[in-house]
């Protein structure tokens, strides 16, 4: 029988996919290996379903965007969990993560948690600044949960934050079997699970939750393929200052005559986002567009 689905979880060969009649174990067959490559989580699948009541995967359909760490496809949203409570969550990693995100067209929101302990006015202030959704919440105590579960309803949406920060509690919350769901997180009791790579969807509210093993996992790997002079477009609030820069190319570093640089300076671009920016800038390496192409097709 013929159907379609989304890959949940990949694990020694077999796909887990979730279709309406349920999850399909199944095996990767189809002609894609030559073209799209290996399945991942979050691929948008056809299936042959077989009398055993296990399948093999037909076709891939073409990815709306992929991370390459985690490896997932076809997210909607990237949700960074944050806090100025213990860990206090340094911006560089927020930014780093925003900045992965709208290179690759993915939205991205910012969850500060732990409200109950501090209301992170500051991370707050800055990320409204940016343009992006923030939402202030307790997993703790639930306080401000509902907001975001209605934000996330039928989104397809990863996890990223730092050690401490309470992405397990809010996920529980979010899911209340959340942690058996996954068998990622069983391995919890040890600390295997800050080493594995593994990444899975979990269905919610009509979407998905992939839980990510930290901000490490987003890593400077996919930071590396963003081309510098595209950098800038990862910073939406940027934008409206691009064009009146003195110097056509300019990189915003040192150049004279910034608009950039000048809406830092007039409080209307936050520092701590121009510096990341800057430090983002100096890491990403000085790539050309033919290699970049070569790197996206392996
Ligand atoms: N006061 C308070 N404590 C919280 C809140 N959310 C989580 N915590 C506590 O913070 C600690 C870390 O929470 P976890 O949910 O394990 O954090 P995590 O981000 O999953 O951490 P890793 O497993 O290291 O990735 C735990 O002791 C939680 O009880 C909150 O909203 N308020
Ligand atoms: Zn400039």
């Amino acid at each position: 029988m013929y159907m379609e689905g989304r890959i949940l979880k990949g694990i020694g060969g077999f796909y887990y996919v979730d279709t309406k009649e349920g999850v399909v174990e199944c095996k990767a067959r189809g002609k894609f290996r030559k073209t799209i490559g290996k399945p991942i989580v979050g691929d948008l699948v056809e299936l042959e379903v077989q009398a055993d009541g296990t399948g093999y995967l037909l076709e891939i359909k073409s990815r709306k965007n992929s991370l390459i760490r985690p490896a997932v496809a076809n997210l909607d949203l990237v949700v960074i969990v944050a806090t100025e409570a213990q860990p206090k969550t340094e911006p560089f990693l927020i930014d780093k993560v925003i900045a992965i995100a709208e290179n690759k067209g993915i939205d991205s929101c910012v969850v500060l948690n732990k409200c109950d302990l501090n209301d992170s006015q500051e991370l707050y202030e800055i990320y409204k600044s940016v343009g992006i959704e923030v939402f202030r919440l307790s997993a703790a105590t639930g306080e401000g949960v509902e907001e975001l579960r209605t934000f996330l309803r039928g989104k397809a949406a990863a996890f990223a934050g730092n050690s401490g920060v309470g992405k397990s509690s809010l996920l529980n919350r979010l899911i209340p079997d959340f942690a058996a769901e996954t068998g990622t997180i069983s391995d919890r009791i040890g600390r295997g699970r800050h080493t594995t790579r593994h990444v899975e969807l979990v269905p919610y509210d009509g979407g998905y939750i992939a839980d990510t093993p930290g901000f490490s996992s987003f890593d400077t790997e996919q930071m590396d393929l963003v081309l510098r002079e595209d950098l800038q477009y990862a910073f939406r609030e940027f934008e409206p200052y691009l064009m009146q820069c003195q110097f056509t190319g300019c990189a915003h570093v040192k150049e004279k005559g910034c608009a950039i640089r000048a809406a830092v300076e007039a409080g209307e671009i936050a520092q701590s986002r121009y510096d990341s920016y800057v430090k983002l800038y100096e890491s990403v390496k000085d790539l050309k567009e033919w290699k970049l192409g070569k790197e996206q097709k392996r």
